[in-house]
């Protein structure tokens, strides 16, 4: 059976390399046609994931036809903002696993991943996959646990059965809506806990910040159809605790470079995706509308959208109205 990777940075040639570890024939497709002749040259990842060898039945290319040329299953790993207009133009796959951790607001209000693949390739079998997965580790074969979210439940046991082996456990959901949420919002709280450690704010203060922007996520979650269940499980705060702690994670380490002065159009230049910047400014956006209060997300808005100081955003949060837990 062959499955197509479209997107070969740093995730998607991690689930790239667990496909072709099952035996799959896998596709991975690179934007740049430069890309994947360095991938195939040099059968690594140097860009975005060096150190680990791609194996003979992992194949890269930069033509989308010949990426999903009979394949079963085309598996989304590019950056948010570039999904639509990536996929639209692309040969329609039978059906998409989503990979990418954000949310967009669009004409239809918020809008996650899944609902911009169906609308951009008009396939309504759309699956996601999210967790505590730094690609970093997954790509060493290092143990980790992951949730596959379909509305159909066959589509979710199939992925599981592909990606599913010794070193990635794969639990099935039918909350796609929890498990997207869960993986797009943890990238804003990262940001803050990377603040919380470049200001040296200390361990109690990190675990308070991860303690409620839980119960921030679970609300907004519950508020948009999500099962609460979902945000206490690997996708949601499984998650928070991986990229909150980790020295991989691309949001966290973003956060503290904020706290040490870097400005947006630096954090926007990195070459890696950062995408709790997409996903704050796309929940400011319905918060304003809707007029639903998230505070810790609207700290972390106006620390990278309004340049206010992390310390005194900081010091309205702790001072918000007493209340009981
Ligand atoms: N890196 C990780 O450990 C994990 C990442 N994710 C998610 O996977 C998605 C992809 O992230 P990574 O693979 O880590 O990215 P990355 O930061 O390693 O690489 C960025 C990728 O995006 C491509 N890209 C950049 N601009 C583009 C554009 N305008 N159009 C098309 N492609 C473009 C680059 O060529 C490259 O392949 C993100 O949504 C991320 O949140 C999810 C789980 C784990
Ligand atoms: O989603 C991730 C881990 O599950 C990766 O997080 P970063 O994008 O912050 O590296």
């Amino acid at each position: 059976m062959k499955i197509t990777v479209i997107g070969a940075g740093a995730w998607g040639t991690a689930v790239a390399l667990l496909a072709a570890q099952k035996g799959l024939e896998v596709a991975l497709w690179a934007r740049r046609p430069e890309q994947a002749e360095a991938l195939q040259a040099m059968r690594e990842n140097r860009e975005y994931l060096p150190g680990v060898a791609l194996p003979a039945n992992l194949r890269p290319t930069s033509s989308a036809d010949e990426a999903l040329e009979g394949t079963a299953l085309a598996v989304v790993a590019v950056p948010s903002r570039a999904l639509a207009q990536t996929l639209a133009p692309m040969p329609k796959a039978p059906a998409y696993l989503s990979l990418t951790k954000g949310l967009a607001y669009t004409a239809h209000g918020l809008t996650r991943m899944s609902q911009v693949i169906a609308e951009a390739t008009g396939v309504e079998r759309v699956a996601a996959l999210s967790g505590p997965n730094l690609a970093e580790e997954i790509a060493r074969f290092q143990p980790a646990a992951s949730v596959v979210a379909a509305a159909e439940p066959g589509l979710a046991q199939q992925v599981q059965k592909l990606l599913g082996g010794p070193s990635f456990r794969v639990y099935t959901s039918r909350d796609l809506a929890g498990v997207e949420l869960g993986g797009a919002l943890k990238n804003v709280i990262a940001l803050a806990a990377g603040m919380v450690d470049g200001l040296r704010l200390g361990d109690n203060a990190k675990a308070a910040l991860m303690t409620r922007a839980l119960r921030e996520i679970v609300r907004f979650g519950v508020a948009q159809g999500a099962h609460s269940e979902t945000f206490y499980g690997l996708s949601g705060l499984g998650d928070l605790i991986a990229t909150c702690t980790s020295l991989h994670s691309r949001n966290r380490g973003a956060g503290e470079k904020i706290a040490r002065g870097a400005t947006l159009e630096e954090l926007e230049a990195s070459k890696q995706v950062v995408e709790g910047v997409y996903t704050v400014k796309a929940l400011h956006a319905w918060g304003q509308e809707s007029g639903v209060e998230l505070p810790i997300t609207e700290a972390v808005y106006r620390v990278v959208y309004r340049g206010e100081r992390p310390l005194e955003v900081l010091s309205d949060l702790m001072g918000r109205e007493a209340k009981p837990e």
